[in-house]
């Protein structure tokens, strides 16, 4: 199969489109991707560092407000879509998917001009801009959470969970917590706030961390790349303590995952899909700056089957983080009834089912 794939910007959108990658790798090591990224996004980064044939353009998104900026907006998605008919018409895929993000619209319009197959994954329950626009020209939407289905057309909707979720799933991982400076024996959780680090849990983790510094648990605070500095200048005031790990982005999360008694997280798609998966029990702080609180949504459906916690980002202090986590941290019962029913709502055959759609898709 040659296969292009486009997905970018954040974290949430690039690691279900690589899980499906590794998926094709898997069961066809003969076959040819092509990952067309952004140049600004991680995935310019992250992709061709995994050995990935990777092409990028330059795009950005529109702004709410008018303004002289979507001139720029709409003169960089015309020149985008220009260089991905390019692409589409030399690398030549058997079906192209979309994993979200600004660039996936470029490349995805591109490829269904040209009457190439195509998918998009939407992995929240709220349908984002890129996708919505996209739906009235793919030829299959696969989804995450059953909300996302009336808000597509409903003949093109498929079922297919988030292909992430098998790839964190199925991992028999090796890693040591002494790479964090932390034993391997005593209770551990992350405190990360999504791909990109999240400034008010980044605040509060800081305050913190005296209190946390007597606890019979460990902390892996992860600070997200561009705010790990800030961090380490007021960490250093404070002083580090033996029990808690800064560190300013994960770059193996399927191996580090398991090693974890709890996550304290923003509720994005993509991080719940791996908790689920994995049945790791959570305290969820919804970023309240995303379209249609969609993060609150995704919350809420762990919350609703007991398998996470919820502090809303404007009730988080030092007082209500901390007991929330020993809450979860000094209750082995407590935390194994969340871990079961986190693990129930997962779906670990996601990347299976994603590249059986792209199949049948390619040869329709
Ligand atoms: C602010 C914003 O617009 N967030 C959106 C974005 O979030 P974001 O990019 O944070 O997406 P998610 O929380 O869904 O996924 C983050 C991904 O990054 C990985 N990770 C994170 C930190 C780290 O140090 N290392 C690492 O590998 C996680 O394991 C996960 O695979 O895309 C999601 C779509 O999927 C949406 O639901 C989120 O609302």
């Amino acid at each position: 199969m040659r296969l292009m794939v486009s997905g970018g910007g954040t974290g949430g959108h690039i690691y279900p489109a690589l899980a499906v990658i590794n998926e094709l790798k898997r069961q066809d090591p003969d076959a040819e991707v092509l990952y067309v990224g952004s140049h600004r996004g991680i995935e310019s980064t992250i992709v061709p560092d995994l050995g990935i044939p990777f092409e990028a353009m330059t795009i950005q998104g529109f702004k709410r407000s008018l303004s002289l900026e979507n001139l720029k907006t709409v003169y960089l998605f015309l020149k985008s879509v220009h260089q991905s008919k390019k692409l589409v018409r030399s690398f030549k895929p058997d079906v192209v998917l979309g994993t979200g993000g600004y660039v996936s619209g470029a490349v995805l319009y591109a490829a269904a001009k040209l009457h190439v197959p195509t998918v998009i994954h939407e992995q929240n329950s709220v349908v984002g801009m890129t996708n919505k626009f996209l739906s009235r020209y793919v030829n299959k939407i696969a989804i995450n959470f059953e909300d996302a289905r009336a808000q597509f057309p409903a003949d093109k909707v498929v079922m297919t969970g988030n292909p992430r979720a098998q790839e964190v799933a199925n991992i028999e991982s090796h890693f040591s917590l002494s790479t964090f400076k932390l034993k391997d024996d005593v209770p551990t959780i992350m405190v990360v706030g999504g791909s990109q680090g999240a400034l008010k849990l980044n605040q509060v983790m800081v305050e913190s961390l005296k209190t946390l510094a007597k606890k019979p648990y460990q902390v892996v605070f992860v600070t997200g790349p561009k705010r790990y500095d800030d961090v380490m200048k007021q960490v250093t005031k404070i002083g580090a303590a033996d029990n808690i790990s800064i560190q300013s982005y994960i770059n193996n999360m399927p191996e580090v995952l398991p090693k974890l008694a709890g996550v304290v997280g923003r509720s994005g798609a993509t991080t719940l899909a791996e908790l689920t998966a994995l049945g790791v029990p959570s305290i969820l702080i919804p970023s309240p700056y995303v379209t249609a609180n969609h993060q609150t949504k995704n919350a809420l459906s762990l919350v609703n089957a007991n398998a996470a916690l919820m502090i809303k980002e404007a009730d988080l202090t030092t007082q209500t983080l901390v007991s929330a986590m020993d809450e979860l941290m000094t209750d082995d019962s407590k935390r194994a009834a969340m871990a079961a029913a986190a693990k129930k709502l997962g779906k670990p055959k996601a990347a299976t089912e994603m590249l059986a759609l792209l199949k049948e898709v390619s040869q329709s």
